[in-house]
């Protein structure tokens, strides 16, 4: 008998990486039987990897950098990201490949008591560096104040629990994949705050020509996830925005159609546009790169700078 097929899956360290990476690898492992899958961390740590990225990558995604490296060095074979951590920009040599289906796409707003956004108090103190956040949080709550916040989920709540925030804003998505569990009256409608660009969403990374791993990873591809993030990412690259700027866009596929809701605006002045439209999933690229242009265009008539 010849030796079990194995894949070497990248993953960063962290929690939340590493978990959803597991719940990946088991979605892999139902999938593909017959192979070994052996879960490799790379740090962020290590001056070889990131010298060598940052100039070959550029400096956008920071996340995701190391893992790319270990790929196309052979150290591994597939990778697994937060599809929301990756940019639009793609190195050479490697594929998003697969993208299972995807978990709530939502923010939640977390506060320390339990109050919802309506509730809070007035002049309420916010814990977001989400420029995507905060100018619809502002457009919500005009009397919010927002403070910057750093770290993972923990390091987060944490925070908010020591009393430095009033309320903290995190993805669903990241909460229920570590089990965090929170008031349901605490999620964020969609058109209250339109998630980020791939929220929710993993993708699975390989290399081009890696034509055996391709297909073990294509086995856990979610169409309707695909062709929702697809669009999403075609948005974002006719934009060319990254998240230095507020910037957001969500579809939806059902059956042949597709609807995406977006919003492109100004950090300084918190003043955003929002779009919404709905096409058929055979022509929802094309479509969501003409919204982007057409959102371009009014932002410079309107006298929206977005590009800060
Ligand atoms: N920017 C960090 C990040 N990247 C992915 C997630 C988890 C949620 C997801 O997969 O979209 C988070 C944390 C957060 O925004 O709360």
């Amino acid at each position: 008998m010849s030796a079990k097929k194995k894949i070497r899956v990248a993953t960063r360290p962290s929690l939340l990486a590493y978990t959803q990476t597991m719940q990946t690898v088991e979605l892999l492992q139902n999938a593909n039987p017959d192979v070994e899958f052996e879960v490799i961390k790379f740090s962020t740590q290590g001056d070889r990897v990131l010298n060598r990225s940052l100039t070959e990558f550029g400096t956008t995604g920071l996340f995701v950098k190391e893992l790319e490296h270990a790929l196309l060095e052979g150290e591994a074979d597939i990778a697994i990201h937060s599809l929301k951590d990756v940019p639009s920009f793609h190195p050479a040599g490697l594929k998003l490949v697969a993208f299972p289906e995807r978990e709530d796409v939502r923010d939640v707003f977390l506060s320390r008591d339990g109050s919802t956004i309506e509730q809070m108090p007035e002049g309420f103190i916010l814990g977001t560096g989400s420029p995507r956040r905060r100018v619809q949080l502002a457009d919500l709550r005009p009397d919010t104040n927002f403070k910057e916040i750093r770290g993972n989920i923990d390091t987060r709540m944490q925070k908010l629990m020591d009393g430095e925030y009033d309320a903290i804003i995190l993805a669903a998505a990241g909460m229920n994949r570590l089990g965090k569990e929170f008031q349901e009256n605490l999620l964020l409608d969609v058109d209250q705050c339109i998630p980020a660009i791939g929220q929710g969403a993993i993708a699975i990374e390989c290399r081009d020509n890696d034509t055996e791993s391709i297909a073990i990873v294509e086995k856990v591809n979610h169409e309707a996830t695909m062709q929702a993030i697809l669009a999403e990412r075609a948005f974002m690259a006719e934009i060319e925005g990254g998240c230095k700027f507020p910037l957001a866009a969500h579809a939806v596929v059902s059956d042949d159609s597709m609807t995406m809701i977006a919003i492109v605006g100004d950090l300084k002045t918190n003043q955003f546009i929002v779009e919404q439209v709905e096409v058929a999933v055979s022509e929802s690229i094309e479509k969501s790169k003409e919204l982007a242009q057409q959102m371009k265009e009014t932002c410079k008539a309107k006298g929206i700078n977005f590009y800060l």
